[in-house]
């Protein structure tokens, strides 16, 4: 198991908990998406995922190299892309493949700028960079597609995907759940402290003019229902499905909305 946390608690200083009995294991190639509200603790989980920071309680437990790219990738530095990855690699004792992540990532400006003159996006590209150095058995990515250009979001999904194909496991940050559940294996919410499955995407549907009730309906969540219409919420992978339903029900579908 490449990273397990069990019963993990977080508080920083006096203040209150961040983080309350967040359990989590993470499998040999799993892709791992946790979605919350800005503040709800998930820099502070992968931190802790990483290694980076201690559990107030609970135990944080991790087998093998870890790859981290933190929320904020430091971009005052006047070491070139080039000269930094190649210490991070010394240090790391690991291959130095900075020059091919970085045309595979396509720098702008070159490795030779200094990393405090790149853009964001660029220099998110550096952090991504030395995350994947020495190919980590665990790749923690917080808000990786921050910033990044759609080119660049195609590049870093199949990053992605080449990882968790080499039995490599991945966690990352997003807020939004769209881009998480196209991502990854298994979608998780983290709000009031603790995890959750998030739900995928879901649509919703007005009805009218039928009978039947629609609680005991997979996937389905009524809405409202008054005045002899029903808006109901549903998985979008079982809107067609549910839709038919409606058609044999006797309803007429007055609206499908994203
Ligand atoms: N080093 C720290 N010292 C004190 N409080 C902190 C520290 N790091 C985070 N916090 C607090 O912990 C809470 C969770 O912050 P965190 O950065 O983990 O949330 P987040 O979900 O990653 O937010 P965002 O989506 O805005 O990046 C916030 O209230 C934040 O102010």
């Amino acid at each position: 198991m490449p990273a397990r946390l069990a019963g993990v608690g977080k508080r920083y200083g006096g203040g209150g908990p961040v983080l309350t009995g967040v359990d989590l294991e993470v499998g040999t190639g799993e892709v791992v998406g946790i979605v919350g509200r800005n503040g709800s603790g998930k820099s502070t989980l992968l931190r802790i995922l990483a290694g980076l920071s201690r559990p107030s309680a609970g135990t944080a437990t991790r087998s093998g190299r870890v790859g981290y790219l933190p929320d904020r990738f430091p971009g005052a530095s006047r070491m070139s892309a080039r000269a930094y990855l190649k210490h991070m690699a010394r240090i790391s004792c690991v291959d130095d493949r900075a020059a091919e992540l970085l045309e595979r990532l396509e720098l702008a400006g070159g490795p030779d700028t200094p990393i405090g003159r790149l853009s964001k996006g660029n220099a998110q590209k550096v952090g991504l960079a030395q995350a994947l150095l020495g190919d980590p058995e665990l790749l923690v990515l917080d808000e990786p597609w921050s910033g990044l250009d759609t080119v660049s979001h195609g590049v870093l999904g199949e990053i992605i995907a080449e990882t968790r194909d080499r039995g490599a496991s991945v966690v990352f940050t997003d807020h939004r759940p769209d881009l998480a559940h196209r991502q990854a294996s298994r979608v998780l919410e983290l709000s009031g402290g603790s995890l959750r499955p998030a739900h995928g995407h879901r649509r919703r549907i007005r009805l009218t003019g039928g009978t039947g009730d629609w609680a005991a309906e997979p996937g389905v969540h009524v809405e409202n229902a008054e005045n002899g219409h029903v808006d109901l919420s549903v998985d979008a992978d079982r809107s067609d499905a549910v839709l038919l339903t409606a058609l044999r029900r006797g309803w007429s579908v007055r609206e499908v909305r994203e």
